[in-house]
């Protein structure tokens, strides 16, 4: 359903992101795991179009978007929750999560797009009139997921969305990311902490350098004894171009 092949990016004048391939299936939950620095958010921009391509190829459902703005990949279906979750602080909740269906009319009323925000995370509905900067960051999380959700999209995006969290408001949402996948949403998780990722998801990819170094089913990772000795020894490599 996502299908990145051979995508290649940066900033300025040099790539970050060397000839990197993904794909990710139709209502399947996918990890991008790697360390600081490895290109995870740059290849997020780059799926999202918010980053210029320099080369490869991006295919939604098989059909090739790899020259459409982001706008209209969000019209596609595609969905980001971005890093560090660029909530509109000033704004209340309920006009953030208003701004994350600006663009789109058609595939659902407004109505029905704030109450399945409101039901998958009910302390947003809680706190509609609230500022969003005035609530704690679990909160605020929660309202970029539901932002991101107010598109309506068939495939989200989600870049280190727990980053900070306390466990409860971890669980909690991971609790919802596996009732939006039971509803059948594709989600491609960027994470750095290989529990959470294996728990949320069930197929990873390793990136490193702006590399796909390894790719493996989460059940086979969790079952790897030497999984964290894989992962560090794997940072610790070069890429290889
Ligand atoms: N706006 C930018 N301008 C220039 N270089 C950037 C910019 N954003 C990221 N980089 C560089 O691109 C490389 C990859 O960064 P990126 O944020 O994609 O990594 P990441 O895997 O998401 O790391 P993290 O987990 O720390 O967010 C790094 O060397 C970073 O310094």
């Amino acid at each position: 359903m996502l299908e990145a092949e051979r995508i290649s990016g940066g900033y300025g004048g040099g790539d970050v992101l060397h000839g990197v391939s993904i794909r990710v299936g139709n209502g399947e939950a996918v990890a991008l795991l790697g360390p600081n620095g490895a290109g995870k958010s740059t290849l997020m921009a780059a799926l999202t179009a918010t980053l210029p391509r320099r080369s490869g190829v991006l295919r939604l459902a098989g059909h090739d978007v790899s020259a459409a703005p982001s706008h209209a990949l969000v019209a596609s279906g595609l969905a980001l929750v971005p890093e560090g979750r660029q909530i509109f602080a000033p704004f209340s909740v309920r006009d953030n999560l208003r701004l994350g269906a600006m663009a789109l009319a058609g595939r659902s009323s407004l109505a029905e797009r704030f109450e399945h925000v409101y039901a998958l995370f009910p302390r947003l509905a809680q706190r509609a009139d609230q500022r969003a900067g005035a609530m704690s960051g679990g909160e605020q999380q929660m309202l970029a997921i539901g932002r991101a959700l107010m598109s309506r999209p068939t495939i989200l995006l989600l870049d280190e969305p727990f980053l900070g969290l306390a466990p409860k408001i971890i669980d909690e949402i991971l609790t919802a990311l596996a009732l939006l996948r039971r509803d059948g949403l594709t989600l491609l998780l960027v994470e750095q902490k290989l529990p959470i990722a294996l728990s949320a998801t069930t197929r990873a990819y390793v990136m490193l350098k702006g590399e796909i170094v390894l790719e493996a089913g989460c059940e086979a990772l969790a079952r790897r004894s030497d999984i964290h000795d894989l992962y560090f020894s794997l940072a610790a490599q070069p890429a290889q171009k």
